[in-house]
This record gives structure tokens, sequence and C-alpha cells, in this order.
């Protein structure tokens, strides 16, 4: 049995809940969430679904058992990277039961891939990063760490994204763009020419601002 502890008792990391109680309940996956950790934990009463927040991110560090998973689900890309690189814990790999991942994609620990994202051949995908509901993430492409790929977004066939960049929701990018890293591209853009890093850029066609 692994237990899984969800660091990040927000909007995310209910989706996370939700992924992996979908995986016990259709793959018989032999799974339990024990808890949300929540640096807000004091102003967090929350109890998704009966899970209870256990405590701030301190606890991380009091738990020795070989059997405890974390995910880290906190939308933020650096916050994720800058939690992966403090704690070198177990990290889970959430899949849900309804993402359609061909069997040639590689995909990096603690990574989510939600429900209905498709992700095709060839495809590799770095550590804690976010395809999110409905993503379409075509064969050849290179994602790095801790990139979010937004709800509806489609990316087309060896399209590259730097790290920590944020994909926003419904966009498209056309075959072969390289995206750079610490980018923030706005929702609902069709990207049709490469973007370099540290931008912020939407738009149809998507422009650098
Ligand atoms: C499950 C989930 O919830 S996943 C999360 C999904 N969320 C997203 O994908 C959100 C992505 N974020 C965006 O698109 C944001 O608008 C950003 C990051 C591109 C820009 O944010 P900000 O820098 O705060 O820009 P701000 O809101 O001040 O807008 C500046 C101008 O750009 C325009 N603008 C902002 N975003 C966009 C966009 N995506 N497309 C076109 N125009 C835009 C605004 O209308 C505004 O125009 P104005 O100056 O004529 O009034």
């Amino acid at each position: 049995m692994k237990n899984i502890i969800i660091i990040g008792a927000g909007g995310h990391g209910k989706v996370v809940a939700d992924i992996i109680l979908q995986r016990r309940k259709d793959l018989g996956e032999d799974i339990k969430i024990k808890g949300f950790l929540d640096d807000n934990f004091e102003t967090k009463e929350v109890y998704y679904l009966d899970i209870p927040v256990l405590g701030t991110l301190d606890e991380i560090n009091k738990i020795d058992d070989h059997n405890t998973y974390f995910i880290i689900a906190i939308g933020d890309n650096l916050v994720r990277e800058n939690i992966a690189k403090s704690y070198q814990v177990k990290y889970y790999t959430a899949i849900h039961p309804e993402a359609i991942i061909s069997s040639s994609v590689k995909i990096g620990e603690g990574t989510v891939v939600m429900a209905n994202a498709v992700i095709n051949s060839c495809t590799h995908i770095g550590k804690h990063c976010i395809i999110n509901t409905g993503s379409i993430v075509e064969h050849d492409n290179v994602i790095d760490d801790y990139v979010h790929i937004s709800p509806d977004v489609a990316l087309a066939g060896n399209v590259k994204v730097g790290k920590r960049t944020w994909i926003g929701i419904g966009t498209s990018v056309i075959q072969g763009i390289t995206i750079g890293s610490d980018t923030i591209i706005g929702a609902g853009s069709v990207v049709v020419n490469d973007i370099g890093d540290n931008k912020k850029a939407f738009g149809v066609p998507c422009k650098e601002r």
C-alpha cells in the first residue's frame, strides 16, 4: 500500500486527490491518501472528501515511512520547483485513468496528468509538470521540468517547452515551435513563432508584450 500526502490543499490539490481516488477505484491501485499539507494550515479548515489537512510542510521531514509518497499540488511552477528541491522524498506521479498516453511517452516523477489529456508518441515530459484537463500534447514534444500545460491547450508535433513555463488555458501551438524557460503564454493564444526565455506573450498570433 502506498500512502500519498498531497502538498497543497487548494483547488489544484483537490483535483489531484480526485485522480488518486479514481486510480484506486478504476484500476484497483493499492493507494491511500493520508492527507494534505499546507503552509496556510492555520487558516485551512477544509476537509475535502474527508481528507484531513495534517499540518504545514515542516511535517515532511518528520515522516519516516517507506510507503509514503508525496505529490506537490501547487500551481505556481517556481514554488513547485523550490519544494521539490528542498525535500528529497519519494514523489508520486499521478495519471488520471482517463488520460490517453502512448506507451513510448516518458513522464518524470511528481508530474500530474489530468483527465482527458492526450500525450502522443515519443513525447518526453519532465518532473513535477502539470498536464491539465483535456490538453493535447502531440508526438515528439519535449516538455521540461516544472511546466504547466493548462486545460484545453493543444501542442502540435515537435514542440519544445522550457523549464517553469506556463502555457495558458486554450492556447494552440503549431508544430516545431520552441518556447523558452520561465515564460508565460496567455490564455487563448495561437503560437506560430518561437518565444524566448522570461517572456510574457499572448494573442492571436501570439506576441511578446
Ligand atoms: C485549472 C486552472 O485554473 S489552470 C489556470 C488557467 N489560467 C490561465 O491560463 C491564465 C493565463 N493568464 C493570462 O492569460 C493573463 O491574462 C496574462 C498572464 C497573459 C496577463 O496577465 P497580466 O500581466 O496581469 O495582464 P493584465 O490582466 O493586466 O492585462 C493587460 C492587457 O493585456 C490583455 N490581455 C491579458 N491577457 C490576455 C490574453 N490572454 N489574450 C489577449 N489579451 C490579453 C488585457 O485585456 C489587457 O489589455 P488592455 O491593456 O487593453 O486593458
